[in-house]
């Protein structure tokens, strides 16, 4: 699957482009703002129906513009699909598949799939396990239909449980029915995302571990480890035993909202505290690496990849590792941003594969390379 051309209208600081790519490696190249990752977020709402940057959509509306459009047309074997994405100010967003309008966003999630590299990234490593659950909760839904419904199913009903639980002090009421029919239903909901999300660890680890020893060519050992209470426990089990502290602290304590991803670094130091900059830039690429790989391996095709501004804090060596890595059969269409036009030439003419440059300046592609 390629992307094989691409149109943006009044889409950030874009008037109107558009684009003709090659099924291989293309790159965006210019100075810093002149609109390169702009373009990768083109791409990514038309595979993902949103922005990777900002979730606010009219944000991406051109300054002293009512509405904007991002087109493309991709490529999959013996058809070609056009999708379109439009939006006008105060109105719903419209997303289309040759030309017929999706009732459900969420129908198209997955047709497409893509996976983007960004220097924003850092946040799955420094952030709170709610940024670590929602990296393996994109990637399983964007294989699984299914998925996204257990989710939001799990967090209404957790929602009503910790309703229940708060209203015990306020009202002096304890409906110990209502908690168990909820506990029951949390427990359906919980044990489908756990099951699927030690399914999608179990294919993701070893995937993982070699993107990372192949990038650092085994210079230092890193862990990933998933953690849940219930790889251990039964679920139910732990409602009931945690029903005191859950009655004290008035929220649920316990399930899979409690999950994360454990990074460490020589032998155990958290990665966040002990990795380099370096270190921390190769996990989250092996991380994304290994996404791709997953993504691949269920699709049975190739999804885009996306890298922006991948150059910065990877050393040569790790650079051109990757480079040489992504270019080969494993992965299909790449699209990347680079501030140095020469690096990417210099690079892709040492390793010997096509590339297709495009010169963006002050929102507008001067030409290719
Ligand atoms: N809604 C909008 N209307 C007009 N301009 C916008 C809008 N949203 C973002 N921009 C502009 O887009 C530019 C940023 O573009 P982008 O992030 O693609 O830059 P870049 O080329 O990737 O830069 P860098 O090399 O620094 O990463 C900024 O100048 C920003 O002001």
């Amino acid at each position: 699957m390629w992307l094989k051309h691409l149109s943006v209208l009044n889409f950030k600081n874009y008037t109107e482009s558009t684009l003709e790519f090659l099924p291989a490696t293309n790159a965006f190249t210019g100075q810093n703002g002149a609109g390169k990752t702009n373009l990768l977020d083109a791409i990514h709402y038309l595979s993902l129906c949103k922005s990777y940057f900002n979730p606010i959509d009219s944000q991406h509306i051109k300054k002293g513009e009512d509405w904007f459009m991002v087109q493309g047309e991709f490529d999959r074997e013996l058809m070609c699909d056009q999708v379109s994405c439009s939006l006008k100010k105060n109105q719903k967003k419209q997303f289309k598949k040759n030309k017929k309008e999706y009732g459900r966003l969420a129908d198209h999630i997955g047709q497409f799939p893509l996976v983007m590299i960004s220097p924003n990234d850092s946040f799955i490593i420094m952030d709170g396990s709610e940024e670590r659950r929602k990296f393996v909760d994109n990637v399983i839904s964007q294989t699984d239909n299914h998925y996204l419904d257990y989710l939001i199913n799990y967090n209404r009903i957790l929602l009503q449980r910790n309703t229940v639980l708060k209203n015990i002090r306020e009202t002096g009421v304890f409906d110990i029915g209502l908690l168990e029919v909820l506990n029951m239903q949390l427990v359906d909901s919980g044990e489908k995302i756990f099951a699927r999300r030690r399914e999608f660890m179990n294919e993701f680890l070893p995937e993982f571990q070699r993107y990372y020893q192949f990038l650092s060519d085994d210079a230092e050992q890193v862990s990933l480890i998933y953690e849940s209470q219930l790889l251990t426990n039964d679920f139910m089990d732990l409602l009931s035993s945690q029903l005191d502290k859950d009655r004290a602290l008035e929220r649920t304590t316990v399930g899979i909202h409690k999950d994360d991803l454990l990074f460490s670094i020589h032998e155990g130091m958290p990665l966040k505290k002990f990795g380099s900059q370096g270190q921390q830039k190769s996990f989250l690429i092996a991380l994304k690496l290994a996404q791709y790989a997953f993504l691949k391996n269920r699709k049975q095709f190739k999804p885009l990849l996306l890298l922006d501004d991948i150059f910065d804090k990877l050393d040569d060596q790790r650079t051109k590792k990757l480079m040489k890595l992504v270019s080969e059969d494993e992965f299909g269409q790449i699209f990347l941003t680079d501030t140095d036009s020469f690096r990417i030439q210099r690079i892709f003419k040492e390793i010997g594969k096509p590339i297709r440059i495009f010169e963006v300046e002050g929102g507008q592609v001067h030409g290719e390379i």
